[in-house]
């Protein structure tokens, strides 16, 4: 699936390791989202997003977090002047589920011109 098929879903509640991705699905959906990789053992999905200054980073942030509401499915961010690492794992599955995918392409999608 690529990043525009994914960004067009919607997160959906997905608890239990019965939604957790395997290794193949999870490669399959990360060669479709560009300088995102694997994190925390396999179980969070990462991405550094760079800005020219504080005003950018937070205008990021807000966008983010008001998706991710929406979607009610929320990422761990970490921020500085000029950047937000954006990580995504659903802790009701231990893992990765398909909404972090979701949710990393809406992302991408906050961003695209
Ligand atoms: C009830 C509600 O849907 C759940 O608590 C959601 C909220 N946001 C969430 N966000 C993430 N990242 N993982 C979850 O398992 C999760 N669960």
């Amino acid at each position: 699936m690529n990043s525009t098929d994914l960004a067009n879903q919607h997160c959906v509640p997905r608890k239990g390791s019965e939604h957790a991705l395997d290794a193949a699905q999870v490669r399959d959906l990360l060669a479709g989202l560009p300088g995102w990789s694997l994190a925390s053992e396999g179980k969070a999905i990462v991405k550094d997003f760079r800005f020219e200054d504080f005003h950018r980073t937070l205008g990021f942030i807000n966008a983010v977090g008001f998706m991710a509401n929406r979607q009610d499915h929320h990422p761990d961010l970490e921020a500085g002047y000029g950047h937000c690492q954006v990580l995504w794992s659903t802790h009701d599955v231990g893992g990765l589920s398909l909404n972090d995918f979701i949710c990393a392409a809406k992302v991408e999608a906050l961003l695209a011109h």
